[in-house]
């Protein structure tokens, strides 16, 4: 009785711990030289453009992904509000595409051309790989949550006081800065808090694995971007 409430104790706010543990690759995601030069004003938009393709076919890869999470929660969750917590990230995914559309015309950007480049490509892949059923409900959602988190938690850094984020790319910024999109990861963050109580310490070992992966995809993603490889 006493080892389990000990436990129990310990995997309370388990995402923060982990963020506290990983603090150097969370800042890494959060804190890129590209989320940086389009706070400081010094964005480079070439660059940005670039971001704007790939990312395009990222979130279109990333719809599957999300389908997979919406069938784990309605196969595996205690908690009926997850699906409808999901089904609300699928329904702003569409209309994500519909901005990538309309924001690449505003910026010349062809997107029936784009070649997915090798970071977007190990990216995808990997978010097919969480596509499996043998990936548990609870490892899913955390590497989910991770993935919007990270840009919420960039793009609402450009427009903190004192940014110099240039006007054209505030709409931007404010797609995954406002504060409705970071009450949505706060609900999957809450989610993902809630299953990681109760999982066995293997599959508590494998959201941990697969958290670090989705922050280092996130950052071969954002050097692809500013022109890396
Ligand atoms: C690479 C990446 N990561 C996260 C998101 C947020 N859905 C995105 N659009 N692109």
């Amino acid at each position: 009785m006493e080892e389990k409430m000990k436990t129990e104790v310990e995997r309370s706010a388990m995402i923060d711990t982990w963020l506290e543990k990983h603090r150097l690759i969370y800042t890494g995601a959060t804190r890129h030289p590209f989320i940086l030069s389009i706070r400081d004003g010094t964005i480079d938009m070439t660059s940005f453009k670039r971001w704007l393709a790939q990312d395009y076919l990222f979130v279109r890869s990333f719809v599957p992904f999300l389908s997979s999470v919406l069938i784990k929660a309605w196969k595996e969750s205690d908690d009926n509000t997850d699906m409808e917590i999901i089904l609300g990230g699928m329904a702003s995914l569409s209309d994500e595409i519909s901005w990538f559309k309309r924001e690449a015309s505003k910026w010349g950007v062809l997107l029936t051309d784009i070649i997915p480049q090798k970071a977007n490509q190990d990216y995808c892949r990997f978010l097919e790989s969480l596509m499996s059923p043998d990936v548990e409900y609870t490892v899913s959602i955390t590497a989910f949550w991770a993935i919007e988190a990270v840009y919420q938690e960039s793009f609402a850094h450009c427009l903190e006081d004192g940014s110099k984020t240039p006007p054209e790319l505030q709409e931007t910024c404010e797609r995954w800065g406002n504060t409705g999109f970071g009450e949505y990861c706060q609900s999957l963050k809450r989610i993902a808090e809630r299953k990681l109580q109760k999982v066995s310490d293997d599959v508590l070992t494998k959201a941990e694995v697969l958290l670090l992966r989705v922050l280092e995809h996130e950052v071969e993603f954002w050097n692809m971007s500013s022109g890396g490889t």
